[in-house]
């Protein structure tokens, strides 16, 4: 938690003020029991009515007093909090947008989000808790002991008795339970994993009719959540009825010397009264110091779990601060002796790979499933540093650029296509913000979603929703390839993402492409045969390795693997056309 305080940078009068009000109120609490002292010793022994009246309108005051001093501490200590969770968010949040795939990949995305929210909140409770409680209770607590103690020193003992009591009690029911709201926190990790994979999957789940089998599953978790908060609860519930029990024992021992020494006129019935408050004050203030120990413990836990993902640094670093200039006469992508393993993977997806590309060119990567053609093409715009070798772009190391300039110069078509919810113009302008529609209905065009795009009513101006659910895959995979061609990037990466295409759309977007995007150079990857027939210099995979580089003629004559997935999936003809 000491790591996560500097988010309270800029509220440094609210923490301060926040447990100062807290302060003022307990030392008005505290007044309380005297006035009543007063009340019993002079009013209502020499029945004066007024001298009632007068201490009663001081209580009320006192009341009030005490009253706005709590509603100011709240008041500081609320935009302290809120401000320090804020901060917190934000920076988590541009924290995550920084780490590669590869951290991504290792911490998962339903914990990030439990992180980024119900954790957050914890610690947001935590410290609201800690600038309201931290002081006061032990404050009212001392306090009331030393109020005993100028009351009466025999009693004061008392005090001194019940109060390690109630607090060895309150300390082994927390113990307890503690642990217990740890393990919460990490079940509540689960219920965000089924919630989030059951939603984003919701059609193939009912596709395959799973819907009952996933219930079962959510219901599991969910009800150990519940069971685990139930446990805590219970053990929780020993609390009061532990620490009133105390209480009563000490109330009675007070009552009883109390009594004794008023029989000696040693001290006033009134002063027994003070001397019951007190000691009610006392476990007041303990029961809400364990919950503040109870909001802290979980806070810290959550504050575990946000440092685990702040100390987290992306394993791809912005080397390059410097923009870099084309070197002349260089391929413009060019792979040299690359190598690459998964973080946490044995086995290589990618051995050895070189190859040259030259602006312009068109290059096919066919493959059987598995077999690396993604994981190439996410190197190039360093989704993922290379394990050995070197990935060239123009001549410079792609380590060497800096990430915007290195992603301005590549449109990515990823494998799943991803839109936003907003308008078409909203999500074609992620290509290049300042867009114009005539740069958009181009690339639109080239993409061969101009006539849908056009068909619908509101044109550009037609909303997708989340996740582009209210389009075809077809529609969504055409939107996807438009967005990546508004940048006119120098170097455009189609991942699969034309498989939801027929046969002749796809032909027309490659011959498009071809036509209309002179310079580009451009990755086709693709299952099928036909899509990468024509291209330049196709590279076949087989096992994370190149099994062959060459056109599909001299592919067929020289490359096994490649002849044989070519007449799996064309005719003779087909083949030789
Ligand atoms: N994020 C990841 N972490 C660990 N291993 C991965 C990851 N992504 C892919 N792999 C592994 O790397 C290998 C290559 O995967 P890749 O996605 O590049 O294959 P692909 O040829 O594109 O397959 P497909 O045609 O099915 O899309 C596979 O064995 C896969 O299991």
């Amino acid at each position: 938690m000491k790591k996560l305080i500097r988010f309270l940078k800029g509220y440094g009068k609210e923490t301060f003020l926040a447990p100062l009000f807290k302060m003022l109120e307990a030392t008005f609490e505290l007044i309380v029991p005297l006035v009543v002292a007063g009340i019993m010793d002079i009013g209502i022994k020499n029945k004066d009515s007024a001298y009632i009246w007068h201490q009663c309108v001081i209580m009320v005051l006192l009341g009030m007093i005490g009253l706005v001093c709590a509603l100011t501490a709240q008041y500081f200590a609320a935009k302290a909090a809120t401000g320090f969770s804020t901060a917190l968010r934000r920076e988590m949040f541009s924290h995550i947008s920084s780490l590669s795939y590869r951290e991504l990949d290792r911490l998962g995305t339903p914990t990030l989000v439990t992180r980024i929210t119900s954790d957050i909140n914890q610690a947001q409770t935590g410290v609201n808790m800690v600038l309201r409680l931290f002081l006061r209770s032990p404050f009212i607590v001392v306090g009331a002991v030393i109020m005993s103690f100028t009351i009466n020193v025999r009693i004061g003992v008392i005090f001194l008795i019940a109060v390690p009591v109630i607090s060895i009690v309150i300390y082994l029911i927390m113990k307890w339970t503690v642990p217990i709201y740890k393990k919460a926190q990490a079940s509540l990790d689960r219920i965000s994993l089924i919630t989030r994979e059951n939603h984003v999957g919701a059609r193939v789940v009912r596709a395959f009719g799973r819907q009952y089998e996933e219930n079962k599953d959510f219901s599991e978790v969910n009800d150990q959540y519940t069971a685990i908060q139930i446990r805590a609860g219970k053990i929780s519930a020993l609390l009061n009825p532990a620490t009133t029990v105390i209480m009563n024992f000490a109330i009675i021992a007070i009552l009883w010397y109390g009594g004794i020494e008023v029989g000696n006129g040693i001290i006033s019935q009134g002063e027994v009264v003070a001397l019951v408050n007190y000691m009610n004050q006392i476990l007041i203030a303990l029961i809400a110091l364990a919950n503040l120990i109870v909001a802290v413990t979980k806070a810290m836990a959550s504050a575990v779990r946000i440092n685990e993902v702040l100390d987290t640094q992306s394993t791809l670093t912005d080397e390059g601060t410097n923009a870099q200039k084309d070197k002349a006469d260089t391929a413009r992508v060019e792979f040299r002796n690359v190598t690459f393993t998964y973080a946490g993977s044995q086995v290589p997806a990618l051995t050895g790979i070189s190859f040259t590309a030259k602006p312009g060119e068109t290059i096919g990567i066919i493959g059987g499933t598995g077999c690396g053609k993604s994981t190439l093409v996410n190197l190039i715009p360093r989704f993922y540093d290379v394990t050995q070798g070197e990935i060239l772009i123009d001549g410079n190391s792609v380590k060497a650029y800096p990430f915007a300039q290195l992603r301005t110069k590549i449109g990515m078509v990823p494998q799943h296509a991803v839109l936003f919810k907003g308008t078409i113009r909203d999500n074609m302008k992620w290509g290049k913000a300042d867009a114009t529609d005539q740069q958009i209905d181009l690339a639109l065009s080239i993409a061969q979603a101009k006539d849908f795009v056009d068909s619908k009513l509101e044109k550009l101006d037609t909303m997708i929703s989340q996740g582009g659910a209210n389009l075809s895959g077809g529609q969504r995979q055409r939107l996807t390839i438009a967005r990546a061609l508004v940048g006119k990037p120098e170097i455009l990466v189609m991942d699969d993402s034309a498989s939801a295409l027929d046969f002749a759309t796809d032909a027309a977007l490659r011959h498009a492409i071809h036509e209309q995007t002179k310079g580009m150079t451009v990755f086709i990857v693709s299952q099928r045969a036909t899509s990468i027939k024509q291209a330049d210099k196709i590279l076949v995979l087989d096992d994370g390795a190149l099994a062959g580089v060459g056109t599909h003629k001299e592919l067929m004559e020289s490359c096994q693997v490649y002849r044989e997935i070519c007449l799996s999936q064309l005719s003779e003809q087909e083949v030789n056309r």
